[in-house]
């Protein structure tokens, strides 16, 4: 079954026409993974016919050096090295059809820190691939020689709270709503209220760029009236993330240096300006001190169905590497997907030093990050007073939660929506702090919290049985228990 002759030293490996992947030399379950080496697991599911280690073969054919024929130039090349290889396939447990391939890629394949040439092998023509009904990118380990050609996130989470001078709780944001239309002075007015009512950050939606009625320039000029008045009001830092995203790279610096100029403290763009703009722009955040946030807008096209695309905990991993101190990684609780031990995996990725293997969270191998600084999560989607022991317990102190309509619906207005979030997030972090049981008696620590705090109470009475419960679609394959085959 193993192939053990290097596939160069076949006789007939070299004549021309076509040849199985397998026997090409992109199949060998014998080979151990060097420590150096970026490894990735798919999920593979073949057509009908197709067998399982052919199509992992081929995923790694194609997406190292490999073509639909033999190429007689492979031999001008270290072939041997450059190829990757499949060096385990395992069923999914409980999913007839589809396979975990894993495979082991050569450092050499991949220019140090860029994104663009990592991701252009690992997904760049695989997934169209005919003999393949579906094709998932689950994970990858980047092995620590390569995680350190990339800066990763300039300021990340500890840096971050010394400079807003704000520790021990998560932080407060919210988005500015409704998402489209109001005029730079009216937004403006969102933002002051917010902040003054208690929030530490406001911020632009994904799609709020440049649109007619409301010019970039005006909102930022606003916001950061609104931004200063709220700090001398309340004594403490503020921020709004204002979002530089554009149609092109000249116009995001041109951007960003304005906000720079304005004394913002935090810029924002979103995950469809692209890895290179990302990358870009991280370097430009950390020349210039400033905190770099992204939405993952467009993420869920495909990053959701557990057989197509990629998984966001590889999204993640990328984005860390890139280089952003803020990234949206769910709420579980809110009103987008989010299962609550794959959204772990990724709250993991961004916060941690080294991950563990944890198949219960999706995460497929250890990774190392070495001292990269990490990335801040930013819980968003849905989310309310009413559910705030549930998100402090499942996603922690190092995030930021941000409540858009959450705040901005509040029935006595944004101010009061603000102090409601923050009397409730202090509330259960001294409930936490005295060592109550503040998951089981959440409802009690906010009802009593309610007693002298009006908006509190308010809150908690119009958003009461707002909950966002159906079944998650991108959930961990395997049970705390279990290791694969
Ligand atoms: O506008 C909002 C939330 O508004 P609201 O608080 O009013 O629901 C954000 O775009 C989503 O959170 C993005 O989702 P995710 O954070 O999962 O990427
Ligand atoms: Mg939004």
């Amino acid at each position: 079954m193993n192939v053990v002759t290097p596939a160069t030293q076949r006789k007939g490996r070299y004549d021309a026409g076509v040849m199985k992947y397998k026997e090409m030399g992109y199949f060998d379950l014998d080979y151990q993974p060097k420590d150096t080496d970026v490894l990735a697991v798919f999920r593979i599911t073949p057509q009908d016919g197709v067998d399982a280690e052919e199509a992992a073969a081929a995923v790694a054919g194609e997406s190292s050096t490999a073509t639909w024929t033999v190429v007689w130039t492979d031999r001008l090349t270290a072939c041997e090295n450059y190829r990757a290889k499949a060096y385990r396939v395992d069923p999914v447990p409980g999913t007839p059809g589809q396979w975990f391939a894993y495979i082991a890629y050569d450092i050499e394949l991949f220019e140090p820190d860029s994104i663009v040439n990592l991701s252009a092998s690992i997904i760049g023509n695989v997934f169209g691939f005919k003999p393949l009904k579906a094709l998932r990118l689950e994970d990858m380990r980047l092995p620590i020689s390569y995680v350190k050609t990339f800066h990763g996130p300039a300021t990340g989470i500890v840096v971050e709270r010394e400079r807003l001078d704000k520790f021990g709780r998560p932080l407060l944001g919210a988005t500015v709503k409704p998402k489209l239309g109001l005029s730079g002075r009216n937004y403006g007015r969102v933002v002051y209220e917010a902040l003054k009512g208690g929030l530490d950050f406001t911020k632009d939606d994904e799609n709020i760029n440049s649109q007619n009625f409301m010019h970039w320039r005006d909102r930022f000029l606003y916001c950061m009236e609104a931004v200063n008045r709220a700090q001398a009001m309340t004594g403490e830092v503020k921020g709004t993330y204002l979002n530089v995203s554009a149609g092109d790279m000249e116009q995001i610096y041109e951007r960003a240096e304005f906000a720079k100029q304005l004394g913002s403290t935090i810029i924002m763009i979103d995950l469809v300006i692209g890895y290179s703009a990302i990358q870009s722009i991280a370097k430009w955040a950390r020349r210039n001190d400033m905190i770099l946030h992204l939405h993952r807008a467009g993420h869920s096209t495909y990053t959701r169905q557990k057989t197509h695309g990629v998984s966001f905990r590889v999204i993640a991993k990328w984005m860390r590497l890139a280089g952003v101190d803020h990234i949206h990684a769910g709420t579980v609780v809110g009103k987008l997907e989010g299962d609550p031990a794959t959204t772990k995996g990724y709250y993991d990725i961004c916060r941690e030093q080294f991950n563990p293997m944890a198949l219960q969270n999706g995460l497929f191998f250890d990774q190392d990050w070495g001292g990269m600084r990490k990335l801040m999560p930013v819980a968003s989607g849905g989310i309310h007073a009413g559910q705030m022991h549930q998100l402090l317990h499942l996603l922690g102190e190092d995030c930021v939660l941000q409540f858009g309509g959450g705040t901005i619906g509040h029935p006595q207005g944004i101010a009061a929506g603000a102090t409601a979030n923050r009397v409730a997030l202090e509330a259960m972090v001294l409930a936490r702090n005295e060592g109550r049981d503040y998951l089981n008696e959440g409802p009690e620590i906010l009802a009593a919290a309610a007693k002298s705090c009006a908006p509190l109470r308010q809150a908690l009475e119009v958003w009461k049985d707002v909950t966002f419960d159906y079944a998650s679609t991108d959930t961990p394959d395997f049970v705390p228990t279990m290791t694969p085959a």
